[in-house]
């Protein structure tokens, strides 16, 4: 069963009995003396666990613009829904300076409201929004441990793990969809001598609100059973609500969970499980338990609606050189110019044609990829020539019409060319110039128009050279060239830029997860042979395996990205004296020389060698000096 209304706050731990509680859990390392809430205690354990450290300051890392643009734009929907609820807590909460805050389900601060100014500058800056607060990187707080423990939250003071944050007090609540599972949170926060318990109620108010338009905003092809026990609230927030797909729940809010005395196992059950099936009207119902209670069927629109597209960042980073390629390529094509793609694995020559497809005259029509080096030799002449019934043994009944004849109307494109066997060549040189394809076992040829790209990392001249690769078929592949750099070599303000988009498109930052400045130095640094691929596949996993909310830091990173292990110091005294001993037996133990190829007057050589203990004339001194040099250094 939910616990709706506001607990009786529990009875507070008095600061000098937090103090003592900390001693033996920090300190001490076993369970305080003193009775801490359930969730400080289990808070603290997990942030043990994950090696925080209670007196270590964690830095504040906002997200960029960019990126808290991008989290806000995913939110949207919360955003809107919250925004009357934020503007009343900041208004109602006014005299006690509390700050009133919107997160994502991961601990994001989206959105801020309130008056900061009676707080200190640092505790100002992590409440701004951009600032994660995932229990995972900020310890134990009110808005990390909500949406750890799914339940309403409030750590006071010393109660939060890290000691930067003893001077709040933050009260905070999930805010829960149709099955029970966080969307965001609310939260306030302020000065730790506030009352404890001062926000409890009009937070939890508030955040049923908004789940309340949360749940009334569902797809309008589901019914809508709206009750209360007191018919006046019909229609209130307090109304429990389900969202009926005929005769299955698919969704509540937490009010129905009240009225029905259960838990979220309620959603994906059968009305009739729950309701006495002849009682169920518009008016009336009575739960299996004899509960009555008032109701209001809202039936379904029978209207299809059209699931809004998903707002999608654009998955290609385009620098300069790929936006200059990309608008050269859809002129290409629009033009109908056979063009190669050339660039070493991974920096993006199918994704670029792709794009230039789409944005190409050709975008209704169809983008046929083929990988060359892919397919055995024996199969590739039916794969893109294609093939008439019984034409081999092993043909599809029916035949094939051909990957190239797929292509009819679009973009044929073939990947690793240079992997292309030569007697194919010919005949697909022979398609290119007489725009038809023969199928195997003697078909009717079929007209094709398709514009063909090719893409490879090969040296298409030097095969041709080779005599690997057929003249005439490179020139009527080649119609135009376009290059893609390889990631090494852009400019390091373009791979910061395009490893901050990979790292957006990993998932990691709208879970929570911050690079620590370092990590992204050691990312950066790293050469990615397997350029766009590569870089991004190692976000992927990275964000696959971290904790959310987690601060990734260097020693997070597989071992061949992190940095490599400092030489051995060697000290200035046992560089120069190498550099001199080395001189001085080049020059047969004689000052003057030695003096001028260092660049150093005589006088200064000589002081030198006294301070270092070096003899220059005597051969066997030199000798030994030259040994005693080289191994210093
Ligand atoms: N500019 C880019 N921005 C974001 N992701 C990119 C970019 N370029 C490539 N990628 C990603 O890298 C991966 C490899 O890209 P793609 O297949 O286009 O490379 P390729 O040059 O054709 O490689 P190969 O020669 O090995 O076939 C894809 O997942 C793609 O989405």
């Amino acid at each position: 069963m939910i616990e709706l209304s506001p607990t009786a706050a529990r009875p507070a731990p008095s600061e000098a009995e937090l103090a003592r509680a900390r001693r033996d859990f920090f300190l001490r390392g076993r369970p305080p003396s003193v009775s801490l809430g359930r969730q400080v205690l289990g808070s603290w354990t997990r942030c043990v666990q994950r090696g925080l450290v209670a007196e270590r300051a964690c830095p504040v890392e906002p997200l960029t613009a960019a990126a808290l643009t991008e989290a806000r734009e995913r939110a949207e929907l919360l955003r809107r829904l919250a925004e009357p609820e934020l503007e009343f807590l900041a208004e109602t909460l006014a005299d006690t300076a509390s700050q009133v805050i919107l997160a994502n389900a991961y601990g994001l601060i989206l959105e801020t409201r309130g008056d900061t100014r009676a707080m200190d500058r640092a505790t100002r800056v992590a409440l701004l929004p951009g600032v994660s607060w995932a229990e995972a990187a900020m310890g134990t707080n009110a808005i990390g441990t909500a949406l750890t423990d799914n339940e309403l939250t409030e750590i006071w003071g010393s109660e939060h793990f890290h000691d930067q944050h003893h001077r709040l007090c933050c009260t905070a609540v999930p805010i829960l969809d149709h099955a029970g599972r966080p969307v965001g949170l609310l939260d306030v926060s302020g000065d730790a001598r506030l009352p404890r318990g001062y926000a409890r109620s009009i937070v939890m108010r508030a955040a049923r609100e908004i789940e309340h338009r949360w749940l009334l905003n569902a797809p309008e092809q589901l019914a809508r059973l709206r009750f209360h026990p007191a018919r006046a609230c019909v229609g209130a927030y307090q109304e429990g609500v389900l969202l009926l797909d005929e005769d299955r729940i698919v969704g509540a809010n937490r009010s129905a969970l009240q009225w029905l005395d259960t838990d979220w196992s309620l959603v994906g059950r059968r009305v009739d499980e729950v309701f006495d099936h002849a009682e169920v009207s518009a008016e009336r119902l009575r739960t299996h338990g004899g509960r009555q209670l008032f109701g209001q069927l809202q039936a379904p629109r029978r209207v299809q609606i059209d699931p809004p597209a998903p707002a999608e960042e654009s998955s290609l980073w385009l620098g300069e050189a790929q936006r200059s390629a990309l608008a050269r390529l859809r002129r290409a094509i629009d033009a109908g110019l056979a063009t190669v793609l050339l660039g070493e694995t991974g920096c993006g020559k199918e994704a670029l044609a792709r794009r230039a497809h789409a944005l190409s005259a050709r975008a209704s029509g169809p983008f046929v990829a083929i990988n060359c080096a892919a397919l055995p030799e024996t199969l590739i002449e039916a794969e893109l020539f294609g093939y008439v019934e019984g034409a081999f043994t092993g043909a599809r009944r029916r035949g094939s019409p051909g990957r190239i004849a797929e292509a009819d109307g679009g973009i044929l494109f073939l990947d690793e060319i240079g992997d292309m066997p030569l007697p194919l060549q010919s005949r697909l040189l022979r398609v290119l110039q007489e725009h038809r394809v023969e199928p195997l076992g003697g078909g009717a040829p079929r007209t094709v128009d398709c514009v063909v790209l090719c893409a490879t990392h090969c040296d298409l001249d030097a095969m041709v050279a080779e005599g690997r690769f057929r003249a005439d078929l490179l020139y009527r592949l080649q119609e135009h060239r376009v290059e893609l750099p390889p990631w090494r070599s852009l400019p390091e303000a373009q791979r910061r830029d395009a490893l901050a988009l990979l790292w957006r498109q990993s998932g990691g930052p709208a879970r929570g997860m911050v690079l620590s400045a370092a990590a992204l130095e050691c990312l950066l640094a790293h050469p990615w042979p397997g350029n766009f691929r590569q870089c991004a596949a190692a976000l992927r996993a990275l964000a696959a395996l971290a904790d959310d909310g987690a601060k990734i830091g260097p020693a997070d990173l597989p071992a061949e990205l992190r940095p490599a292990p400092a030489p051995p110091r060697v000290s200035l005294d046992e560089l120069g004296r190498g550099a001199i001993v080395a001189a001085l037996a080049r020059h047969g133990g004689k000052v003057a020389p030695a003096a001028t190829e260092l660049g150093i007057h005589r006088a200064t050589l000589y002081r030198q060698m006294r301070r270092l203990g070096i003899a220059a004339r005597e051969p066997g001194a030199t000798a030994q000096a030259v040994r005693k040099g080289n191994a210093g250094a």
